[in-house]
């Protein structure tokens, strides 16, 4: 493993980035970093208090902002928000500076991870199948035009997902550095 390299994990909420973006970090031994988690570090606060006393253009703001700083240290894996894709500036960094995973999921598996999840705004207080379908519809070419690398969201298990995903980026990412 190069370690000036980057991983970047994008995709849906609940597919997993968070979750299996540590156990990638821990097995190729780079830093993890969860863009989610440096929000609320930073801020000393839930992202779901940035979104109340900022809204979500102040969350965007600071999302990007630490996506430009932390994809530029080198040697890590980095867990993204589900919509740091929406914006082009970020897409171009983390196509720019790192490789990009793609973790995918279907409609359900987020529905049954989430079910009782409180911390994410965008899905409090709505239908979730209604809102995370909306959030698919205009996010899934974003995360398709990043990526170079997808993971289909068949794995049921986080350990079989973890498994899965270190098999193709051996195959891929790591044989494109040995190249
Ligand atoms: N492949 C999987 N199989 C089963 N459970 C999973 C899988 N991937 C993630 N989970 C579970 O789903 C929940 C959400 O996962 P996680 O927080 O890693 O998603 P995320 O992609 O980081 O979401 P967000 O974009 O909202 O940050 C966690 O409880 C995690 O354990
Ligand atoms: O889907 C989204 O836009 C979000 C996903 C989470 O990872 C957080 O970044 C925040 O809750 C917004
Ligand atoms: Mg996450």
């Amino acid at each position: 493993m190069n370690p000036s390299c980057n991983l970047f994990i994008v995709g849906p909420t609940g597919a997993g980035k968070t979750t299996i973006g540590r156990r990638l970090a821990d097995h190729y031994g780079l830093s993890f970093v969860d863009l989610d988690q440096e929000i609320e570090r930073v801020c000393g606060v839930p992202v779901s208090t940035v979104f109340e006393i900022e809204g979500e253009a102040g969350f965007r703001q600071r999302e990007s902002m630490l996506l430009a700083e932390c994809s530029a240290r080198g040697g890590v894996v980095m867990a993204t928000g589900a919509g740091a894709v929406l914006d082009a500036a970020n897409r171009r960094l983390l196509a720019e500076r790192g490789y990009v995973l793609w973790l995918q999921a279907t409609l359900e598996q987020q529905l049954e991870r989430l079910a009782q999840d409180r911390a994410r705004p965008l899905l409090a207080g709505v239908d979730r199948a209604e809102r995370l379908t909306t959030m698919a519809q205009k996010r899934t070419s974003l995360y398709e035009e990043v990526a170079d690398l997808a993971i289909p969201g068949e794995h049921e298990t986080v350990h079989a997902a973890s498994a899965r995903s270190i098999l193709l980026i051996d195959q891929y990412w790591q044989r494109q550095h040995a190249a």
